[in-house]
């Protein structure tokens, strides 16, 4: 890693201070939108919103369908912080930048992450518009090094060799299960492993075949490093996947994903997903987690 590339604790801290002079919100859920998912921050109540680019050290958001909005508010008296588009490690940033907000939503006073993106499935038996609920991710690009927790640790933060097992909460995947059922949408609702790779390409069918032996789900472009960083800070995780496409697996498959159509699927879904997430929110308990 280039030192360019290191961000101090006081960096961190003094985007954390500006946010905090700018609103009275005092969020303890942060939620990252996927790819077409923005319309999650409309939920909120009392909303108070900042573009990234007056945010002193915040990243540029450069995909469509990522509006690069931070937007804070209430989810039914809960107090949340919503990234209205995230940072791709493909857009050219590195890790830490892509992970930056994480570590300011820390200093903010948050303790539950909820993330979402958007997935191609590997699973034989998911449809498009299923919603998998992540119950463990491979990230790919950290086997090659690229992780971003590489570099000196900040203690402040976490130790240096944290644990991933477990990482995305059992009783939050339970309870957004139970929700999915009094919701009636359990028909459409998975389980299962997302992985990380680096994109901006999709898979080949080599590369989808490999993914779908390795035992993977559904995979995408984000979330395992900002799920690296919010575990290392002792934040809860829950993670959706929404799944836009089914991943081409044979040489007879003549169809082409593209980035439209994706956003095209997150569109479909964005109804019950916001729903899904109020009520999870609304539902789970935030003072249980102390780490
Ligand atoms: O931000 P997410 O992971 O939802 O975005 C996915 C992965 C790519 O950025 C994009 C491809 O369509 O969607
Ligand atoms: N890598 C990858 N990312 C996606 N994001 C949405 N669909 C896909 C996909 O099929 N593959």
């Amino acid at each position: 890693m280039h030192s360019k590339d290191q961000i101090s604790h006081e960096d961190y801290q003094r985007t954390a201070d500006w946010l905090l002079s700018q609103t009275q919100h005092r969020p303890k859920v942060a939620i990252i939108c996927g790819s077409g998912l923005g319309m999650l921050a409309d939920a909120l109540q009392c909303q108070d919103s900042f573009k990234y680019s007056d945010i002193p050290g915040f990243p540029q958001s450069t995909v469509q369908g990522h509006a690069g909005r931070l937007v804070f508010g209430e989810l039914r008296g809960k107090t949340c912080v919503c990234m209205q588009g995230r940072f791709h490690m493909y857009e050219g940033h590195s890790l830490c930048k892509v992970t930056f907000p994480l570590r300011v939503f820390k200093l903010l006073g948050v303790d539950t992450l909820i993330v979402t993106n958007a997935a191609g499935s590997l699973a034989d038996s998911y449809n498009c518009g299923d919603i998998m609920i992540i119950r463990d991710h491979i990230n790919f690009p950290g086997f090659a090094g690229l992780n971003p927790l590489i570099g000196p640790n900040d203690e402040k933060f976490g130790p240096r060799f944290p644990p991933m097992s477990g990482v995305y909460d059992k009783d939050l995947r339970k309870l957004a299960f139970d929700i999915c059922k009094s919701m009636g949408v359990s028909q459409y609702v998975q389980e299962g492993v997302y992985c990380m790779v680096g994109g901006p390409n999709f898979e080949t069918i080599a590369e989808a075949r490999l993914l779908h032996k390795l035992g993977v789900d559904a995979v995408g472009m984000s979330t395992a490093p900002e799920v690296v960083v919010a575990s290392h800070c002792g934040m809860r995780v829950f993670g959706l996947s929404l799944i836009t496409n089914k991943v081409v697996k044979s040489y007879q498959d003549f169809e082409k994903v593209n980035h439209e159509a994706v956003l095209e699927v997150s569109k479909m879904r964005s109804e019950t997903l916001q729903k899904l997430v109020t009520e999870l929110v609304s539902r789970m308990d935030i003072n249980n987690n102390t780490a």
